[in-house]
């Protein structure tokens, strides 16, 4: 085994432990974690990783300090995997208690600046504990998607610093060093094969063989294979459709996915808009045979692994596999490749770290080292995420690294579900049977030329291109914390204000047609603006808004040619809007001085943005009848760029007198509420 040699069992000192807890929706905040972990046994801490839920608040004082880890999610809420001990934490009866006062912590959040409630979860979760009594033992970082660098702009220095004061701070017995980078640290999972080879799961007419002189050929099926993982809270869905709705020759291939779904209706409720569904995509086998040659695993990968034994002691909780790895009785390597790990991710610090342990080449080692050195970030950079190079990728680019298979369940990311918007609703939601719910999914594939020409595709929109109907797949439901329509109170007679980009329409959609089922009183207005490229080839849902009186619509086509009454000019006094009367002449539109216009990146396109300030005195009235306000599509500038244009709508409207007026007021759930999601 390369390198196994170096491996060291690190000596945690007595009276030294640590626990991490991440709560995590994509992964980021996992990742995170586990090199924090890393950090925390170099620095001989009997150290322990896990999702926060899996841990009670009894099992944090029995550490000597604690790192959490959190993003965010929804409208500044909590992940998922935090919902349990989060409840736990604010339970009203420790409030009068200091029952965390032996507990010295730090935390670091992950969060998305364009959203308006930026690192919430981190920030509460902060302000939770000190209130329980806690000591921060190391200054919160927070982490942000929008910065250049991501996540790493302050993560990088944050740990830095972590490390050195942990040092400075806790320091170790005069007999002892930090475990230097160079020493491999012992895996945290190791797999065997079981002693008595028995056939693989997988269907042998998916994979069958052939003789050809006295070698073994593999035929290897061009589809993943079709079988069903048994994932916990997922469900049996029928691909009922996959259809392309924007023309051949447009840019870009969106999906159409409609699922037949036998689970129980509680699963779905009703009026459920802002819910989405997870799939879980698959390799495809000819990638999984490429790494499999190029590892040397041929004689391996077709044996069963002994999956029952315990892999892991480390993770209370964790069972023999890592909590995400579902798989069938008798999986092979090749299973595992094809079903569990994301071989075609791009690779993140925390592997190339690795990589250099299963490698001989000094060379190899050298170039791997320099990757992830600190101070060579755009190296890494350049590497990695600029050409969106994938694991197999990387792997074919150092002949001589050998990864022995025992090691993959350590190295490897697990494929993680892809979470999509459930674009239907109300009675569209109804299935025949032997099906009890029909959802609507709506994907835009990805698939682009990166930099070093190559063109790429996402796994998920590589596994939905070829998925044929008729395919039976797992799906899971999730459910925003909130609900956006809460039909008993009435929540349908309020008028809609809803800005939607692209695929981010879906979860709009799902809402409009909630709001549908209520005849009396009828639903409120809906006022939707939606940005798209063409007129005629992303213009989603057109004849189902043109046929609807109760819904007008305001496209922003920004890759179509401009009226010149159109075209927006910088000023938004000037920006088409409607001549106001004088607000002493009765018209309660005052002079637009006190507005700051934006002078956003888009000044001279045709964004969604530019239409809602040349429409501003129409969303002024429609913002004095508290309005539910969705804003979903692309993340990055497109959030902030149309809550400016709300906020100066506010002002041009006459609702307040100036930009920071509209802010208070646009940040009052009395007045509005705020709905986002953006990805
Ligand atoms: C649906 C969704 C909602 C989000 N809501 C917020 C938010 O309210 N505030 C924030 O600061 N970041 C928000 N984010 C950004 C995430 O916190 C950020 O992308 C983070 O890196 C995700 O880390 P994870 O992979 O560990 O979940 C949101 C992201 C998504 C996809």
């Amino acid at each position: 085994m390369a390198g196994a040699d170096q491996s060291v069992q690190p000596g945690a000192v007595p009276g030294r432990s640590m626990i991490i807890l991440y709560g995590s929706e994509t992964g980021n905040g996992e990742e995170i974690s586990g090199e924090l972990g890393k950090m925390a046994q170099r620095l001989h801490f009997q150290v322990v990783v896990g999702e926060m839920d899996s841990f009670k608040l009894s099992d944090l004082l029995r550490f000597s300090l604690a790192i959490f880890v959190t993003s965010v999610t929804g409208q500044g809420d909590m992940p998922k995997n935090t919902t349990k001990f989060w409840r736990n934490l604010r339970r009203e009866k420790l409030s009068r208690t200091k029952c965390l006062a032996k507990l010295n912590f730090t935390i670091f959040g992950l969060g998305d600046s364009s959203y308006p409630k930026f690192n919430w979860a981190a920030r509460k979760l902060r302000v939770r504990l000190l209130q329980l009594g806690a000591s921060e033992f190391f200054r919160a970082g927070e982490g942000d998607e929008r910065h250049d660098n991501g996540i790493d702009s302050a993560y990088l220095p944050w740990y830095q610093d972590l490390k050195a004061h942990i040092l400075a701070s806790y320091p170790l017995p005069n007999s002892l060093t930090p475990i230097p980078e160079d020493v491999q640290l012992p895996p945290k999972y190791v797999l065997r094969l079981l002693p008595q080879p028995i056939q693989s799961n997988t269907p042998t007419d998916d994979i069958s063989r052939t003789t050809n002189g006295d070698e073994t050929v593999r035929s290897i099926p061009d589809l993943p294979p079709a079988d069903l993982l048994p994932i916990p809270d997922t469900y049996e869905a029928n691909l009922a459709a996959n259809d392309r709705v924007t023309p051949p020759d447009h840019w870009q291939d969106v999906r159409r996915l409609v699922f037949d779904v036998k689970c129980p209706r509680q699963a779905f409720p009703s009026f459920a808009a802002g819910a989405t569904a997870y799939i879980y995509p698959k390799n495809y086998p000819k990638d999984v045979q490429t790494l499999i040659d190029l590892m040397c695993w041929q004689s391996v990968a077709d044996t069963p692994l002994d999956l029952n034994s315990q892999l892991s002691s480390d993770i209370p909780g964790s069972g023999s596999l890592p909590s995400k790895v579902h798989v069938n009785p008798n999986s092979t390597l090749r299973d595992l490749l094809t079903h569990n790990l994301d071989i075609s991710s791009v690779p993140k610090r925390s592997l190339i770290r690795q990589l250099e342990f299963f490698t001989p080449e000094e060379m190899e080692k050298e170039r791997l080292r320099e990757l992830t050195a600190s101070g060579n970030e755009q190296d890494f950079y350049d590497y990695t995420s600029r050409p969106r190079r994938t694991i197999l990728e990387m792997l074919r680019d150092f002949p001589n690294l050998k990864i022995p298979y025992q090691h993959i369940l350590d190295l490897f990311p697990i494929i993680r579900a892809r979470e999509f918007s459930i674009c239907n609703g109300g009675a569209s939601l109804d299935a025949s049977p032997p099906y009890t719910l029909r959802i609507e999914l709506l994907i835009a594939l990805v698939q682009y030329r990166t930099i070093i020409r190559k063109p790429r595709q996402g796994l998920c929109s590589r596994y939905v291109r070829h998925l044929p109907t008729g395919t039976s797949l797992t799906i899971g439901f999730k459910h925003p914390p909130s609900p956006i329509l809460d039909p008993r109170n009435g929540e349908h007679t309020r008028p809609l204000l809803a800005v939607g980009t692209g695929t981010g329409i879906a979860p709009i959609h799902a809402l409009i047609q909630d709001r549908q089922i209520f005849t009396s009183p009828p639903p409120g207005e809906t006022l939707l603006f939606f940005g798209c490229r063409n007129e005629k080839a992303d213009y989603f849902y057109r004849s189902e808004w043109e046929s609807s009186p109760s819904i007008q619509v305001l496209p922003a086509f920004s890759r179509d040619p401009l009226l010149p009454s159109e075209v927006p000019s910088l000023h938004p006094s000037a920006d088409g809007l409607p001549t106001a009367p004088k607000a002493e002449e009765g018209g309660g539109v005052p002079e637009t001085t006190a507005v700051t216009p934006t002078f956003d990146y888009d000044a001279g396109k045709n964004y969604v943005q530019h239409r809602i300030r040349k429409h501003a005195s129409q969303i002024g009235p429609l913002m004095q009848r508290r309005p539910i306000i969705c804003v979903c599509g692309n993340a990055g500038r497109m959030p902030i760029s149309v809550r400016n244009a709300l906020l100066d709508a506010l002002v041009i409207a006459g609702v307040v007198d100036t930009r920071e007026a509209a802010e208070v007021w646009l940040s009052d759930g009395n007045n509005a509420t705020y709905w986002q999601e953006t990805w």
